[in-house]
């Protein structure tokens, strides 16, 4: 154990890129969706992978269903690996539409959640409400994430929308936007009804939004691979399953057939 944790690989063929950033890192950020391990997965997922999670989000209304102890844990455990960790956003909508806001916040920040995620991809909320939310967030000692768009299927990026979201919750304090694709991947924002990327409405996006401000939804592996050989493999990439960690940390460092030609670090 001891001898092979002292064997370091060529730096060329753990990173062909020559670019992947150590944590903290601000470009190429991976967030990991949580929708119920237990704790030893967590544990096992962290032990193996924590170099590679910048961010985990207990998915939608998951975070009460956990006995207390095991949640703390895992809280306690991310923040130990510098990782954020959030419950989902929808989880924060139900709190709005119960008229329990303050006692979702007061809950998060007992609990040690480090940061929050603020979304409407469920409910309808007005710019005020989003604007105090956000504002809410920060004052607690939390960062803040934001998201931008409709769960319901069909639903599409409204380009001027998006615009305007990204300019005020970044102005506030939010640190990245989420656009949202769900667990599936597939009928909502960039992606059409199978799960390809729609590259009109991406190149949109990105001739008016800076992509650094930017946290994809992409859970599907061909979703990762055309956004990474699109965009680059600093794009922010979120909605990854806990088994799909480092292999999407292989397609970023062109360590994968998929993405091999981003590979060009000849030192
Ligand atoms: O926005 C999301 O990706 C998730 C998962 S899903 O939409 O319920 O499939 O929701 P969230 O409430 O942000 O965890």
């Amino acid at each position: 154990m001891e001898v092979t944790s002292q064997l370091k690989w060529n730096p060329v063929l753990a990173d062909p890129t020559g670019r992947r950033q150590l944590k903290p890192r601000t470009l190429g950020k991976t967030m990991v969706m949580d929708k119920g391990l237990g704790m030893l997965a967590f544990q096992d997922l962290l032990h193996t992978s924590h170099a590679h999670v910048d961010m985990i989000k207990l998915g939608f209304g998951t975070s009460p269903l956990y006995p207390q102890a095991v949640l703390r844990s895992k809280i306690n455990l991310a923040k130990e690996n510098n990782i954020l960790i959030y419950p989902g956003g929808t989880f924060l909508e139900v709190a709005v539409r119960q008229d329990a806001v303050d006692s979702f916040f007061c809950m998060i920040r007992a609990l040690g959640f480090n940061s929050v995620e603020i979304s409407d991809g469920t409910i309808q909320m007005d710019r005020r409400t989003r604007n105090e939310l956000i504002i809410r967030g920060l004052d607690e000692g939390l960062e803040v994430i934001t998201e931008y768009g409709k769960k319901g299927w069909g639903s599409s990026i409204e380009l001027s929308e998006l615009i305007e979201t990204v300019l005020i919750d970044t102005e506030l304090g939010a640190s990245l936007v989420t656009i949202e694709a769900r667990e599936s991947g597939m009928g909502v924002g960039i992606f059409d009804g199978q799960g390809k990327c729609k590259d009109e409405e991406l190149n949109r996006v990105l001739t008016s939004i800076s992509g650094d401000q930017l946290l994809w939804e992409a859970p599907l592996k061909s979703q990762q691979v055309h956004l990474i050989n699109s965009l680059g493999p600093d794009i922010h990439l979120g909605n990854i399953s806990p088994d799909e960690v480092i292999a999407l940390e292989a397609l970023r460092r062109g360590l994968r057939s998929d993405t091999l030609f981003l590979g060009t670090r000849k030192d």
